[in-house]
């Protein structure tokens, strides 16, 4: 069976990312998109296992070190990172996932996975 596509959509704080990933969501329900994990609190309306898996730093660190995560970065004070396994796996059954993460964790996935589709948002000034 063909594997999938990774799809990786990055860019700098506050350019659209998540817009575009809403907009995504509604036209491409079908799309597999991957949920991170994070040291950040939920915000109001955030579910542990949707929007993000929710981590102590002492968990998030036992990922890193058990190689549990395909990249992660700091990013304002908090770890963020993309759960390698499901990704794997999702790819190994010919489906396409999609990831949006900032960038550092992008080049990470870049240096692993150089056939991806990386898609850099950049601001018009
Ligand atoms: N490297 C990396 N960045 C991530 C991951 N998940 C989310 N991010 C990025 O972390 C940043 C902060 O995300 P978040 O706390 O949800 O805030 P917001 O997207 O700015 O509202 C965004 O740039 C996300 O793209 C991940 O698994 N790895
Ligand atoms: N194409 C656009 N033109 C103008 N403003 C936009 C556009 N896309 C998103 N925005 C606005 O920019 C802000 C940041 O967008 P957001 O998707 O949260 O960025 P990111 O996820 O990259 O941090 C939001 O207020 C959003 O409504």
């Amino acid at each position: 069976m063909a594997k999938g596509i990774l799809f990786v959509l990055s860019g700098p704080s506050g350019v659209g990312k998540g817009t575009v990933c809403s907009a995504l969501r509604e036209k491409l329900p079908d799309l597999v998109y991957s949920v991170s994990a994070t040291t950040r609190n939920p915000r109001l309306g955030e579910e542990n296992g949707v929007n993000y898996f929710f981590k102590t730093r002492e968990q998030f660190t036992a990922m890193m070190e058990q190689d549990q995560l395909l990249e992660y970065a700091e990013y304002v004070g908090n770890y963020y990172g993309t759960p390698r396994d499901f990704v794997e796996q999702t790819l190994a059954n010919g489906n396409d996932i999609f990831l949006e993460i900032e960038v550092q964790g992008a080049l990470q996935v870049k240096e692993k996975f150089p056939e991806g589709v990386f898609i850099f948002l950049l601001p018009p000034s």
